[in-house]
């Protein structure tokens, strides 16, 4: 019997660690040369029964943030009841109720059994390697393909996060065609912290999945304004989000108890463009803040 590509995928010898924190070419090409198989292989994975009874649809956002956005796209003009449910609490960031604590975890679950798939999966290595976590747009090498992944992942960029960051941000209108994402888990004793720095993107969304009641201590975000100096810890609750320019400086303190998983997704422009700050930028009408771009991926990502 020939074997599927499920099969293939969880039987090929991968690149050491040491190879992928160094970033050979050689680990480019394994990614590259098995970019199909391993989109054939989560698709196969997605008919497994593991994966099966795991459904990730608009069921995961807050209920006060679905009925908001979901009247925004049918009547614009409606858009400031989802932005009345942002509070800035630190200069220029932004926080919410993002998802459903209850129903988080059915995508805890979910990525959970993709990271026992035994597909490989490329953990981030930006700024520090992330072994719990993984790249989630399909510019990068690695991603997580599973088709409803996909599927979730795409309408959380489309429909919440860009209309919502064009609404809080409206600098970054046009700086906000291309998409990225990855998962990171910190954990006392594994990757627990991140220096300071600011991201490489228009707009972060960072959003908290741990579950009522899975405690951690640490592991807040400190943040820096730039202009009063002012500094501040901000924390995670279950299904809670942050979202703030990439130019805003922060930092991950270290994580003492526990774990903390987020998704940390970005937008920018063609080529990896962002707004300059302080640059005067076009007002645009609430109709255009509420519709996707026509321009498609240029598969540029940062790392
Ligand atoms: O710890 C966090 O949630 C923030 C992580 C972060 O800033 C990053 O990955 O760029
Ligand atoms: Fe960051």
């Amino acid at each position: 019997m020939q074997a599927t590509a499920l099969e293939n995928a969880r039987a090929i010898e991968r690149p050491t660690r040491a190879e992928m924190l160094q970033r050979t070419p050689s680990v480019h090409r394994f990614w590259e040369q098995n970019r199909e198989l391993f989109q054939e292989a989560w698709a196969g994975w997605e008919q497994t029964d593991a994966a099966r009874e795991l459904t990730l649809d608009a069921s995961l956002y807050d209920p006060a943030l679905r009925t908001a956005v979901e009247q925004a796209w049918q009547d614009p003009s409606k858009e400031g009841a989802v932005k009345d449910l942002w509070q800035e609490v630190f200069p220029g960031v932004y926080q919410t109720q993002f998802f459903d604590p209850a129903q988080l975890e059915v995508l805890r679950d979910y990525l959970g059994k993709t990271a026992d798939a035994q597909i490989p999966l490329r953990p981030p290595y930006g700024i520090s390697l992330n072994r719990g976590g993984a790249m989630l747009d399909p510019r990068s090498e690695g991603y997580l393909a599973a088709p409803n992944f996909q599927a979730f992942y795409q309408g959380l960029m489309d429909a919440y996060m860009r209309p919502i960051s064009r609404l809080l941000f409206p600098d970054i209108v046009g700086y906000d065609t291309q998409t990225f994402g990855f998962s990171i888990q910190w954990q006392a004793d594994a990757d627990t912290s991140l220096r300071a720095h600011t991201d490489a993107s228009s707009v972060t969304l960072n959003i908290n999945l741990n579950l009522p009641g899975e405690e951690f201590s640490g592991s807040g975000v400190r943040f820096f304004d730039r202009e009063t100096r002012k500094v501040s810890e901000l924390s995670f609750a279950p299904g809670t989000a942050l979202i703030h320019h990439g130019s805003v400086a922060h930092e991950s303190m270290p994580i003492t108890q526990g774990e903390r998983s987020n998704i940390v997704l970005w937008l920018y422009g063609d080529h990896g463009q962002v707004p300059r700050h302080g640059a005067p930028h076009q007002a645009i009408d609430a109709r255009t803040r509420w519709s996707v771009p026509a321009a498609k991926s240029d598969g540029f990502a940062p790392f």
